[in-house]
């Protein structure tokens, strides 16, 4: 019935032991006898256990495949050798990291079935084609330059009945389909919410109900987010009550009129701060109902951020989260935000996410646990980074490696004081963009400052909730999951997070923003640092203008202004004689 012998599991908990003092140790903590290593403790001997009269939190269930023997011993790749996988949000950010990995460490994997839609004038074809050529698989296409045949595009819009997936498609699909990886999901903090309950919660129903059909799946991996319940301060890995029945909630939305819903959204999603939290938490509850009949886990990431080693460090191609916050701040434009310099920085690297994603992939269709484990996949519990040591990083590199064509010089400045920030929006934006819309209208061209930075100001209010304040995650399903890896797998599916170097990742960070969100080429630098001193010189002659301006202004008004301006023009006409007559007379 179970994979593992009573020797194998003394093994695993002595790994998981080893690796749990380990990071005991490295983290500064002590964790020896505390509650939370006897539950994992307790997990881990359950997982071992033989005893086929107990429950051990691990299932068979009917209609699925019962290899399980043979993978418990397999490694990753060996598991997803000969498998077919869906994908939906392929075409996404973390959707082609998942690709990308799964096609260069597991290169036995059968058949990746991606759901696509056309946009933007692009036919599903034309855009997958068009995602190969990304430099991102630029690593997989050395190892075998003819890895699209493995890619099958499937035609697919998730807001429409069904997905939208033809008869014959949907047919071929539950034929064939192994694991399923569920990461498509608007991820704007201002769609309407008929939108983000659309897409967030029901389409990931229907598409439970299609993996539900899957004959041979194994494995039904949802991506949630760690702020699905961010009105909690200490989030564990469980699923919590959902805010309302989505069951009741889809029902009465839908015969309401769109502006009748947008005036009733805020008290519908209470204490959190965007449709996108309330719909992801919704979602978790739907995923949930499935367990009993589905094997299924869920990752609840962090803050994705770029790449911290692979396919090489710094991959990143958007401006979600602190992505656009680091570019706008490197291109001088953001001098001042809103956040909590003390507040833990939970970013976690997207090629992390991505790891324990084909980990939790493997894991929970080899030991099927009976219900589905969340896996909270975050850094802040064990290798803290904090908003203002990440300002000051990121300050540092763009002055080293500045962008083009910055605006001002790179120097913003976080502050959680609401005041001083509004102090520093009206010197510091407000002005200059009203001084260079001015230089615009002048010049005879159409002023846009102001309207990038409000769009910027939009921008930044819907994050500030997040880089304001500080959660507690509990990881002990992460941790546990590295515990039952090989040696081998450990590194080929990395995401032991305490091994990052938070300076250097944010290094990498900020050039792979330079590099492959903006497309500027590295050999450019000297240009732009040419530049910034173009633009320190700028400044220099307009303070002493402005300096020069306001003093004569003061001493046309003012007896006293005059009066210290007369001394301090003798004080300096005495010093210069003094020095001329000591020169004379020395020569
Ligand atoms: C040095 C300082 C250090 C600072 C430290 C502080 C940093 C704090 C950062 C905190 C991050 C917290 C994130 C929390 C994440 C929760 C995690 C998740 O689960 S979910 C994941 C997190 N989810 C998210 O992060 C989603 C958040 N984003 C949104 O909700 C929307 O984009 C929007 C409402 C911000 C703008 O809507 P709208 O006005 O309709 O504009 P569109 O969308 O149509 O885009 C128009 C164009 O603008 C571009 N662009 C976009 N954003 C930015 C930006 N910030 N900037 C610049 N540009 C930006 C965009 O690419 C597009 O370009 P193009 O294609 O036209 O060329
Ligand atoms: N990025 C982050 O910081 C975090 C993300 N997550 C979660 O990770 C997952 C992936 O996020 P990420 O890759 O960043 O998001 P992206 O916005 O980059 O990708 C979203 C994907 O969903 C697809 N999609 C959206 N709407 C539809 C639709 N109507 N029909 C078909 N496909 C659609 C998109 O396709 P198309 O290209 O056609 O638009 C795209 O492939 C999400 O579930 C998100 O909640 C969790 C925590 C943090």
């Amino acid at each position: 019935m179970f994979a593992f012998t009573h020797k194998q599991a003394d093994a695993s908990l002595c790994r998981y032991a080893a690796r749990f003092s380990a990071f005991g140790r490295s983290s500064g903590k002590t964790l020896a006898g505390s509650d939370s290593v006897r539950r994992i403790a307790l997990r881990s001997v359950c997982i071992g256990s033989q005893d086929p009269t107990h429950d051990h939190g691990f299932s068979e269930r009917p209609g699925r495949q019962s290899d399980r023997q043979t993978d418990g011993m397999a490694s990753i790749a060996d598991f997803y050798a000969g498998k077919n996988v869906l994908i939906t949000g392929a075409t996404g950010f973390m959707g082609k990291v998942l690709v990308e990995k799964l096609l260069r460490s597991c290169p036995g994997v059968n058949t990746l079935y991606i759901l696509v839609r056309p946009k933007a004038g692009q036919s599903m074809q034309e855009r997958v084609k068009d995602m190969m050529k990304c430099k991102l698989f630029d690593r997989v296409r050395e190892d075998d330059p003819d890895f699209h045949r493995k890619i099958v595009p499937i035609s697919s819009e998730l807001m429409q009945p069904g997905l939208a997936i033809s008869p014959e498609d949907v047919e071929r699909l539950t034929a064939c389909i192994n694991v399923v990886f569920h990461c498509a999901a608007t991820i704007r903090f201002d769609e309407p919410l008929k939108h983000a309950l659309q897409l967030n919660v029901i389409a990931t129903q229907q598409l439970l109900s299609l993996a539900q059909r899957m004959e041979k799946l194994e494995a039904f991996i949802h991506v949630s987010t760690a702020y699905a319940n961010c009105n909690r301060r200490h989030i564990d890995e469980v699923i919590y009550p959902p805010p309302v029945e989505p069951k009741k909630l889809i029902d009465s939305l839908e015969w309401m009129d769109d502006s009748i819903v947008r005036d009733i959204t805020p008290r519908l999603i209470g204490d959190r701060p965007n449709t996108y939290t309330y719909t992801k938490a919704l979602a978790e509850f739907v995923v949930q109902q499935e367990s009993s009949k589905l094997n299924i886990g869920i990752i609840r990431p962090s803050i994705v951020g770029a790449s911290w080693q692979e396919p090489f460090p710094g991959w990143i191609d958007n401006f979600n989260g602190p992505s656009g916050v680091f570019i706008a701040a490197g291109k001088g434009i953001l001098r001042t935000m809103r956040a909590n310099n003390d507040a833990v920085a939970d970013l976690i690297p997207v090629d992390v996410v991505i790891n324990l994603t084909l980990a939790v992939g493997w894991y929970t269709a080899v030991h099927r646990p009976k219900s589905a484990l969340v896996y909270n996949c975050t850094t802040g519990g064990i290798n803290p980074f904090h908003w203002g040591e990440i300002e000051h990083h990121v300050m540092s590199t763009f002055k080293r490696n500045p962008l083009e064509q910055a605006f001002r010089r790179p120097n913003a400045n976080i502050t959680s004081n609401y005041l001083i920030n509004q102090y520093w929006i009206l010197v510091s934006h407000k002005f200059p963009a009203l001084i260079y819309d001015l230089f615009l209208r002048l010049s005879g061209q159409k002023p846009q400052m102001m309207r990038i930075f409000n769009r910027l100001h939009k921008a930044i209010g819907l994050l500030e909730y997040f880089s304001s304040q500080d959660w507690e995650w509990n990881s002990e399903n992460m941790n546990m999951l590295m515990g039952q890896l090989s040696p081998e797998d450990r590194k080929t599916f990395n995401f032991d997070v305490r091994q990052l170097n938070w300076p250097e990742y944010i290094e990498n960070y900020c050039i792979g923003t330079k590099k492959y969100v903006l497309n500027e080429d590295m050999s450019d630098i000297p240009a732009a640092r040419q530049h910034l001193k173009k633009l320190r010189n700028i400044r220099y002659t307009f303070n002493t203008v402005l300096l020069v301006f306001i003093w004569r202004v003061f001493i046309a008004r003012s007896q006293m202004a005059r009066n210290i301006w007369y001394f301090v023009v003798s004080l300096c006409f005495k010093f210069l004689s003094y020095f001329r007559a000591s020169s004379t007379l020395t020569a």
